[in-house]
């Protein structure tokens, strides 16, 4: 039977994300205080959407993200609407490493779920993010995205786990972006396909003091923020972003790419570290020094 759905639109607003944090590739993530806002309504016929800020170039059909999304997610829940109209305020800047995919995807789950009557009880928060997982190809921005704060996810077999910790009051998050674009996907291409064991030893020591280091321990996240799994294998995509985080840990900063690339973030812990990794942002790069979002995906009251 096809679902019934809510008369009135559906606002939304989703984190930007920091997957990967060095060496806790496709587990780690953090939530970031810059989001996108998407309202939803559904209408008697055709596909309407409306996009400000970034992303303002992507055909507005059924290849949208967040329209393949709210597909997905109705079709989970029994059925799709006669119409639909959306409408994106995007601030998560697109290809920058900063999951404006897992927040397009996750932001069209819970579209879907809030404009159907009950879909709370047919779409769980476990199945919202191993939907959002199958969409995005890995779970690490989709958790922080949903649950806020600091996560780990993994996956087991078809399932998907995600723990979220309480991140230490004294990290301070400084995201360096630059004007240009890496794709995910290219970036992924760049990874062999097996690696020695010393590094995935290295690596499998250092993701675990890393959980310590942003928990409890921020004093480690130097040696903590030590990767071999992924970032040097993508330097001929991003070469200006791994020059970048050389010459910041170089400086004694904890460093890293974030997610695929090609933004930098540094996990600053105190005024000092923060002023010196923005004032290291290169010509056209932008510094913001973001909070970390206790708040994962959620629905915004009407007026607000
Ligand atoms: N809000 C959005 N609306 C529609 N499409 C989007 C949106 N956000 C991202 N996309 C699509 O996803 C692409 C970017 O995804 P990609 O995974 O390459 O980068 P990212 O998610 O920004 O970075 P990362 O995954 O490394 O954190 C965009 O080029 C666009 O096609
Ligand atoms: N873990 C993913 C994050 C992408 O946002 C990667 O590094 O490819």
């Amino acid at each position: 039977m096809k679902p019934a759905f809510r008369a009135g639109p559906v606002h939304v607003r989703v984190p930007a994300t920091s997957a990967n944090l060095g060496p806790g590739f496709d587990a780690l993530g953090l939530a970031l205080d810059l989001h996108d806002d998407l309202v939803a309504r559904v209408v008697d016929s055709g596909l309407a959407i409306d996009v400000a800020g970034e992303g303002e170039e992507l055909a507005r059909d059924e290849s949208h993200l967040v329209v393949r999304a709210l597909r997905a997610g109705f079709e989970v829940l029994g059925g799709q609407p006669p119409g639909l109209e959306l409408s994106c305020a995007n601030r998560i800047p697109h290809g920058r490493g900063l999951g404006s995919s897992a927040a397009a995807i996750v932001a069209g789950l819970l579209l879907a779920r809030a404009l159907v009557l009950g879909g709370e009880e047919t779409l769980s928060g476990a199945a919202v993010l191993e939907l959002a997982d199958r969409l995005e190809g890995h779970p690490d921005n989709v958790a922080p995205a949903l649950l806020g704060g600091l996560t780990v996810a993994w996956r087991d077999g078809a399932a998907v786990g995600a723990l979220r910790l309480q991140c230490d009051e004294r990290v301070r998050p400084v995201v360096l972006v630059p004007p240009f674009q890496a794709s995910t996907e290219a970036a992924r291409g760049l990874l062999p396909p097996a690696v020695a064991h010393a590094d995935a030893a290295a690596n499998s020591g250092r993701a675990a003091l890393l959980v310590a280091a942003l928990t409890t321990a921020p004093q480690h996240l130097f040696a903590a923020t030590e990767d071999r799994l992924h970032q040097a294998y993508r330097e001929p995509a991003m070469p200006a972003s791994i020059e970048l985080v050389n010459a910041l840990r170089a400086a004694g900063l904890p460093a890293v790419v974030s997610g695929a690339g090609p933004t930098v973030l540094v996990l600053a812990r105190d005024d000092r570290e923060v002023a010196q990794a923005v004032a290291a942002a290169p010509g056209r790069w932008r510094p913001s020094v973001l909070s970390i979002a206790p708040r994962g995906g959620h629905q915004v009251a009407a007026g607000h």
